[in-house]
């Protein structure tokens, strides 16, 4: 089952505060957005990855996919202001009439199992999103008083892949912009657009990296996926 994947990559990374865009930050001697787009080389249902970058960076991306012999990066699209902009270049720039995937270069954990049962799905039912049920207690609050504790039990954390039939994604970002609604994932602009998003549930692990601390734990799970590739070795032999 076949389907392409746009990676927006154009964000500054303000909140990583490392002086540049977090997509150059190196894990294990690679830049993030290459463990990123790694996941999707190595899935032989990926046919094709367009990769959003800032104008500025675009010749820089350019340079990483082939250093990195990232043959799957067809395209490197120049983004836009808001991570909304950026997808809708990147959706845009697509043809076919295949499933589109829509997933952040700053999540480099997705795992192949996720990623099919997602497609499966959006090949159903046109528009889906990985989540994951969320683990805390949430309240709404305002004015610093909790105004409700929210139950939990119809409480998800939703992460990237989305992934959606071309002529939905494209239809309701083109009616986003012109009604200037800025949603922050692109499910959302496909409900309000009146179209029925399902759930794939996902795993914790695939964090988006946003702040310092989760360097940390990108460190955390490489090591462990690491260990685990160790066993599965050692155990074949
Ligand atoms: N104008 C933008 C803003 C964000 N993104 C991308 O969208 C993903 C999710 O955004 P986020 O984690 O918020 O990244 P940044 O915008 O870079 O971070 P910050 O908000 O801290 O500046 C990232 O891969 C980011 O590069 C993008 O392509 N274009
Ligand atoms: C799309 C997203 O990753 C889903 O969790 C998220 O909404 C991006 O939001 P951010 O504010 O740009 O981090």
């Amino acid at each position: 089952m076949e389907y392409c994947v746009v990676l927006p990559a154009a964000g500054q990374g303000k909140r990583m505060r490392a002086g540049k865009n977090k997509q150059f930050l190196e894990l294990r001697g690679e830049p993030l957005i290459v463990h990123t787009i790694r996941q999707f080389e190595l899935d032989p249902w990926c046919k094709q990855v367009i990769l959003v970058a800032n104008g500025q960076e675009i010749q820089a991306m350019k340079e990483l996919a082939k250093t990195f012999q990232l043959s799957k990066v067809t395209s490197v699209v120049e983004g836009g202001e808001e991570r909304q902009y950026s997808v809708k270049n990147g959706i845009d720039s697509l043809k076919d009439d295949s499933i589109v995937l829509v997933h952040d270069g700053a999540r480099p954990f997705i795992t192949i199992d996720v990623i099919h049962r997602l497609v499966e799905k959006a090949k159903e039912i046109g528009a889906v999103t990985v989540a994951v049920p969320v683990k805390d207690t949430i309240k709404k609050v305002t004015s610093q008083k909790v105004v409700k504790t929210l139950n939990r039990e119809e409480l998800w954390s939703i992460q990237t892949p989305q992934a959606f039939k071309l002529a939905v994604i494209k239809e309701a970002h083109q009616k986003a912009e012109e009604a200037k609604m800025l949603g922050t994932d692109d499910a959302s602009l496909v409900e309000w657009n009146g179209h029925v998003v399902g759930i794939v549930e996902g795993e914790y692990q695939n964090i988006k990296i946003t702040t310092p601390d989760d360097m940390l734990f990108a460190e955390a799970i490489l090591k462990e996926r690491e260990m685990r590739k160790d066993d599965e070795n050692r155990t074949r032999l």
